[in-house]
């Protein structure tokens, strides 16, 4: 093969492609039996996909007449793909920092937002932010993800709840599509909250009447790309009738439905996502039996999020149960003003040992069950060919220690690579 690709990595100790056989997500056993190569390599083309991935010897016998615009030798590293965070609320002005010592006081999460605080704060302050500012945040929040592994990420509106500001929030997010690096599957989460002033019944139909309406205008004029729709779905907040009328006009749109659900009170949310033919639903601390079964029927992806848990010492995800039940179990940081985490490493961690997830189970949620949430599993979540080329090289010599050293990942992390260019080049050598 004499054609030039963009890049090659070479000699990898270990190379977790995850799966090999185009599955869109992994359950149960799946997800116990990661798919690893040892002593590895990969090709990215030109395109930025993957050409090739195997035993070294191979891909060096292939491609022994090619030319590459990169070569990075891997000798003593592992290679991973690069980590999918399927949830997020990474563009907001005001932090929260005051909020983190009344909860460590013994605050619940629910008293700070009713006593106007919370995700009120934020809206306060976002509405107020000019979207050049929310712009230069959020991409500072993004840069600090890239580097701690994500290369697909999942960023929600929601913090304007009334047309203009959540507008400028969606582009604020197409902006940073259009100049970072790092994939972005983008939300509109008008429903986040019940705005100061209305009921649940009015801010319903200014939602339903006003932000989709105009929403639906702007992505048939292809100004603005939307992917999913986002309810939160708790007592306090919107109930079950209102949750259902908003996904089901977001769907009705195209969007695919991508919801909190059964977080601090047990609604039957995930019943509804599953009977919605949701792709995914959030948070589930408070889920039952019955939704978790109809959750595993319906393929509805159950998206974890480990840092909430702990954060607001809550009732940890049944993350057991799910995997026993077959649910399609992923995993998301939730960044947002109340659980300020970037990192997916520690998320899996937190997942590990809270959770009591395995840690190819962990990983398998924040690769190729967090791209399936995302309706991207076909191009993103794992090393195969014609997918993305979006990897890792850890500066260690197992995949697991990514996962093993508690907060070590800005150490461990050595390249992240996107579409088979390098955006982060840690540049240091580490004895482990
Ligand atoms: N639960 C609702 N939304 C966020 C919190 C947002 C906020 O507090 O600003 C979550 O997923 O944890
Ligand atoms: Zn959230």
């Amino acid at each position: 093969m004499s054609r030039n690709y963009r890049l090659l990595v070479k000699n990898a100790k270990q190379v977790v492609l995850i799966c090999n056989n185009g599955e869109k997500y992994l359950s149960k056993h799946g997800m116990q039996n990661l798919c690893v190569i040892e002593n590895g390599s990969v090709v990215i083309g030109s395109d930025g996909l993957i050409k090739a991935v195997g035993p070294a010897e191979t891909i060096r016998a292939q491609y022994s007449e090619a030319s590459f615009d990169r070569v990075i030798d891997a000798t003593g590293m592992c290679v991973l793909p690069g980590l999918v965070d399927a949830h997020t609320h990474p563009v907001w002005a005001g932090d929260r920092v005051h909020e983190f010592a009344m909860k460590l006081a013994g605050a619940t999460y629910m008293e700070v937002h009713q006593a106007g605080g919370g995700i009120h704060f934020t809206v306060q302050h976002t509405r107020a932010a000019a979207a050049s500012d929310l712009l230069t945040s959020l991409s500072n929040r993004l840069v600090r993800m890239q580097r701690a592994g994500t290369t697909l990420v999942e960023c929600k509106s929601g913090y304007g709840l009334e047309l203009q500001t959540e507008l400028k929030m969606l582009q604020v997010i197409e902006e940073a599509r259009r100049s970072l690096p790092i994939n972005i599957s983008s939300t509109y989460c008008g429903a986040h909250a019940v705005p100061k002033g209305k009921t649940v019944a009015e801010a319903t139909q200014d939602i339903l009447q006003v932000q989709l309406p105009r929403l639906k205008q702007l992505m048939s004029a292809g100004t603005l790309r939307v992917d999913n729709i986002d309810v939160f779905c708790e007592h306090g907040v919107f109930d079950l009738d209102s949750t259902r009328s908003i996904l089901q006009a977001g769907k009705d749109m195209g969007l695919n439905i991508n919801f909190h659900g059964d977080e601090l009170h047990p609604m039957s949310a995930a019943q509804l996502g599953a009977e919605l033919g949701a792709s995914a639903i959030s948070h589930l601390e408070e889920v039952s039996d019955e939704g978790i079964a109809a959750m595993a029927e319906a393929k509805t992806a159950a998206v974890l999020l480990p840092t909430t848990a702990y954060i607001l010492r809550l009732p940890q995800p049944r993350a057991r149960d799910m995997l026993d039940a077959g649910v399609i179990v992923a995993l998301g940081s939730d960044f947002n003003p109340n659980a300020y985490c970037c990192s997916m490493p520690i998320v899996m961690h937190l997942a590990c040992v809270n959770m009591r997830m395995s840690m190819p189970e962990a990983l398998a949620a924040a690769t190729i069950n967090a791209a399936f949430a995302l309706g991207c599993s076909q191009t993103h979540g794992s090393l195969e060919v014609d997918k993305h080329g979006d990897l890792l090289i850890l500066n260690a010599p197992r995949w697991e220690h990514l996962i093993y050293q508690l907060g070590g990942h800005q150490e461990i992390i050595r390249y992240v690579v996107i579409k088979g260019n390098v955006i982060h080049d840690n540049g240091k050598t580490m004895d482990l």
